[in-house]
């Protein structure tokens, strides 16, 4: 049965012209999965303030990171994608939930390509389940897959947070990190809104109510962000033999006023050298790949924050990107499912 993979990332502007931000602000915050509020009220908030405002200065953002092949996160899909070819007999492609390319983009090179095509394999680019990211990425591929009437049938990864590839290649990623001199370790992940949190509580009762809701079992795990976040920091820091005293986990990226996940990243980086931490290492596991969130927020301007504070060495930690090990990781859950085995996967 003829198989492909689909890598299924977030997507960035075309170009990083207001205009082109603009369209792509507009389509990411209209997403009724990331501002999760009625149709008129998103759509003043977002096309009569956010957009307007936040355009011109997310355009100097993208400015400064972009590079002559366009937007690192469409780059770095691109090479992880051409890394993965080299290791499957399967055909790969990319796909972003906005912008380009898009998921229909992508089906239509595979069965342009690949007629005889009877299965294609998402692989979300997030590792952990947020109704923001993860969920918007497969609900979007799974419209746009039905909207164009292929005949394959689509299959998606599960979140893999906790899964033993992909630990073992975030661990290798930071073990060169730690020969060098540091103090502290921050673990930051992309922010999400409290509510979406209580949003996904399966039992209504668990999530931010219970004292240590993310290390008490619960089936509320399963959607559960902070809980899938913590394991990843857990599980880490423990392989990596790092004690508690040695790392904080913390959220970046809070948009608006409503609460966000706590601790805030950028409060972390204005305390930490107020509490002796001198020398930090930065690592960001919410993304596989490099992107505005990594290279301009916490490179550039948490850096700033963590030195005017009085910290002195600030070393950042690449996301995993086109490391072997990743690339390993996602050839071996591939070749599982080709050769049968359905751990991986969602059932759809
Ligand atoms: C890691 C997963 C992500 C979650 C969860 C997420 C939630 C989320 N994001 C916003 C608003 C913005 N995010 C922006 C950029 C951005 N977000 C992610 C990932 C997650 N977002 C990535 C990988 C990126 C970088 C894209 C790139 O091109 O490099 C932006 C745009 C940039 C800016 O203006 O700052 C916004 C806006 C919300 C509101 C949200 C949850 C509700
Ligand atoms: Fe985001
Ligand atoms: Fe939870």
């Amino acid at each position: 049965m003829k198989k492909a993979v689909v890598l299924m990332n977030l997507g960035s502007p075309d170009s990083t012209d207001v205009k082109d931000v603009k369209r792509y602000l507009d389509e990411f915050l209209m997403d009724e999965r990331v501002i999760d509020k009625p149709w008129l009220f998103r759509a003043l908030l977002v096309k009569g303030i956010i957009v307007p405002f936040r355009a011109p200065k997310s355009a100097e953002a993208y400015k400064s990171i972009w590079t002559e092949k366009g937007s690192p996160l469409i780059v770095i899909s691109e090479q992880l994608g051409d890394a993965l070819k080299k290791e499957i007999a399967e055909p790969v492609a990319i796909a972003m939930r906005y912008g380009n390319p898009s998921p229909r983009a992508a089906f239509d090179e595979l069965v342009k390509n690949n007629p005889d095509l009877e299965e294609v394999i998402a692989v979300p680019m997030y590792p952990h389940y947020a109704m923001s990211s993860y969920e918007t990425a497969v609900e979007y591929a799974k419209e746009q897959h039905k909207k164009g009437g292929y005949s394959f049938k689509l299959t998606t990864i599960k979140p893999y947070y906790d899964n033993g590839d992909y630990i073992h290649a975030l661990c290798e990623s930071i073990r060169p990190h730690l020969e060098s001199e540091w103090d502290h370790i921050l673990f930051s992940y992309h922010g999400v809104p409290e509510r979406h949190i209580y949003k996904g509580d399966v039992t209504g009762q668990h999530c931010l109510k219970v004292p240590d809701c993310c290390d008490v079992p619960s089936p509320a795990h399963q959607y559960c962000y902070r809980h899938q976040c913590w394991t990843t920091t857990k599980l880490v820091t423990q392989r990596l033999n790092i004690p508690a005293e040695k790392f904080t986990f913390s959220f970046q990226s809070r948009l608006g006023r409503d609460p966000w996940l706590q601790p805030y990243t950028a409060q972390k980086l204005a305390e930490l050298p107020k509490e002796g931490v001198k020398k930090l290492l930065v690592v960001c596991p919410a993304f596989v790949s490099d992107c505005l969130e990594t290279l301009e927020e916490i490179a550039v301007e948490g850096k700033e924050t963590f030195l005017h504070n009085g910290g002195e060495r600030f070393e950042m930690i690449p996301c995993l990107n086109v490391h072997p090990l990743w690339v390993n990781a996602l050839a071996k859950w591939v070749g599982e499912y080709v050769s049968g085995k359905k751990e991986m996967v969602l059932e759809m």
